[in-house]
């Protein structure tokens, strides 16, 4: 059996008198696409979070990482290690333009930034008639490929994306989705947080569904979004 990549055990966060991850184990294999659903506010961010302890670790359980306990390490050593992510704000730099952006991300990097801006410009698909350009003069889809070129600029082992199709039109969607089979074939394992769920179908190998910070399902993405107890899970916050 492959060893996993990526091992979370038993993790719970709790703010004040709320459970926000309740609990929850999975494990990823090396160059896996795991995909993560669940209804708002069912603690997919926080589950990033914990893991990458930006900006909080867990309140109890264990994450490990290519071996190595990493649920105690500060934020820049798991991102050292090769565990990369993004946020769901979009990076915006209003001073800086993109060129600049990857840069800043490649020197914050340091010793770990094993690729230069322009590589991953290229690597993303960044039109280069475009990279001068502040970031504010950006579409919403240049931002995501400047987010997310930002985060490879690590040459993570792992990167953890967390909703990167919001807010895009369906023909960014197919470009992120073409996007996101290209970093997968270059051996980089992902996790991809979305609520697009037509894109989390078709590019995820494996599902979990969380729910009011639980798992709620795992397995084959058609299987699980056809078990009654994830159907209820987002027909129930959809009629809240
Ligand atoms: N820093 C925090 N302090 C207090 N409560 C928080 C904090 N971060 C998240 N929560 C709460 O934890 C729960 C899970 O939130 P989280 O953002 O992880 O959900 P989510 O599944 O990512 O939601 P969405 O799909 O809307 O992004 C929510 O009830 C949220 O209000």
């Amino acid at each position: 059996m492959t060893r996993s990549i990526l091992s979370v055990h038993n993790v719970s966060k709790r703010f004040g008198g709320l459970t926000a991850v309740n609990n929850v184990s999975f494990d990823v294999k090396p160059g896996e696409l795991l995909g993560i659903a669940g209804p708002n506010g069912s603690g997919k961010s926080t589950l990033f979070n914990l893991m990458t302890r930006i900006p909080f670790g867990p309140s109890e359980g264990q994450v490990t990482f290519d071996g190595q306990r990493i649920d105690t390490l500060a934020p820049h050593k798991i991102a050292g290690l090769g565990l990369s992510r993004t946020f769901q704000k979009d990076v915006e730099f209003p001073d800086l333009s993109a060129s600049e952006t990857v840069h800043i991300a490649a020197t914050y990097g340091g010793r770990h930034a094993r690729k230069t801006g322009a590589d991953i410009l290229d690597f993303v698909d960044f039109a280069t008639d475009r990279r001068e350009m502040h970031t504010t003069e950006l579409s919403v889809y240049e931002r995501k490929q400047l987010m997310i070129a930002s985060a490879l600029v690590m040459d993570p082992k792992v990167l953890m994306l967390d909703e990167p199709a919001s807010g895009l039109t369906r023909p960014e969607i197919n470009a992120l989705e073409a996007l996101l089979r290209k970093i997968s074939q270059s051996g980089v394992t992902i996790l991809l947080i979305e609520h697009v769920l037509g894109l989390l179908m078709a590019v995820s190998e494996r599902l979990i569904v969380l729910n009011q910070g639980a798992l709620l399902a795992e397995g084959h993405p058609k299987d699980v979004m056809q078990d009654p107890a994830v159907i209820e899970a987002y027909l129930g916050a959809r009629a809240a």
